[in-house]
């Protein structure tokens, strides 16, 4: 077994592309200039970049969610890039994404209760609806989310709490790979602290690979192995971030670390917030 779990090669994405004569691809805006980015099993990787540099398009294209023009992606070995819907599927609960804003992904309407039983009931992870219940009351106690919260809506949540179940919803599933984009932006400092903890102790434990993504510096390096940096579509530079922190080759990096404040640069400013 390859310890690549995900590999994307020469990734161009189009928004807007319209077919011409010939089927040839014609207009539109390129967004990614050819990316190349690999994940390693039970690896967390950094996306940064400033806003409109394409890191949730690319994040979306290793998700196969939206269509790439150029490149080709790898899950497992698999050649996913072209790969139809149906044979998809099976793949899909392996990759799951957690959100900036949660209520954007969390059915409103429904309970905590259903948002969690029905995923663990469709992909057969659970028999009946008292066994899901069981995993799902056992993850609450981890994530320290009262059981209670199981009969509010979504809106009825605090914020720390809806990203804390989004995160549940998704670990439930039992992924090797979680694309976490911007989850943390909007969420004060030491509940930044708590989510971005219980993310690395989830990496951890489950052997997940994690595609981090964020404008944040110091969010990546609080929980990244790896990071790439990205501008106007393409990658500028990549490393492990303890390179890219210490000794950034490009200009545009160090532009980056310069507007992190000083105490977040430093290496466990986590786990000095998580413990104030
Ligand atoms: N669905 C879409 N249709 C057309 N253009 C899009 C679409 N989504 C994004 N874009 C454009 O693609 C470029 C990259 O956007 P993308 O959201 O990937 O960047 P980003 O780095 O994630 O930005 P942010 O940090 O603001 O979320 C931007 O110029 C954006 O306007």
């Amino acid at each position: 077994m390859s310890d690549t779990l995900l590999t994307a090669s020469g990734i161009e994405v189009i928004y807007g592309a319209t077919h011409g004569l010939l089927g040839k691809p014609g207009g539109g805006h390129k967004v990614l200039h050819g990316v190349d980015i690999d994940i390693r099993r039970g690896e967390t990787v950094g996306i940064v970049g400033e806003s409109g540099s394409g890191k949730t398009t690319l994040g979306r294209a290793l998700l196969r969610l939206v269509t790439v023009s150029a490149g080709a992606i790898h899950f497992d070995g698999k050649d996913i890039t072209q790969m139809p819907d149906a044979a998809l599927r099976p793949l899909r609960r392996r990759m799951q994404m957690i959100f900036q804003d949660p209520m954007a992904s969390l059915n409103p309407r429904h309970t905590i209760r259903r948002i969690l039983v029905e995923p663990l009931l469709l992909h057969r992870l659970a028999d009946d609806a008292r066994s899901a219940e069981r995993r799902i009351a056992a993850i609450f106690e981890r994530f320290m989310l009262p059981i209670a919260c199981l009969e509010r809506n979504p809106h009825e949540l605090s914020g720390g709490q809806r990203q804390r179940v989004g995160i549940a919803r998704a670990a439930l599933l039992e992924p090797d790979f979680v694309l976490a984009d911007e989850v943390v932006s909007g969420l004060d400092v030491s509940t930044q602290a708590q989510v971005l903890n219980l993310m690395k102790e989830l990496s951890r434990d489950l052997g997940l690979s994690m595609a981090f993504i964020s404008h944040d510096l110091s969010v990546i390096r609080a929980v990244c192995d790896r990071v790439y940096v990205m501008r106007q579509g393409a990658v500028v530079e990549h490393g492990s971030c303890d390179r890219v922190f210490s000794a950034p080759a490009d200009a545009y990096t160090r532009t980056l670390l310069d507007a992190i404040p000083l105490p977040r640069i430093e290496p466990g400013w986590l786990d000095r917030v998580a413990e104030a």
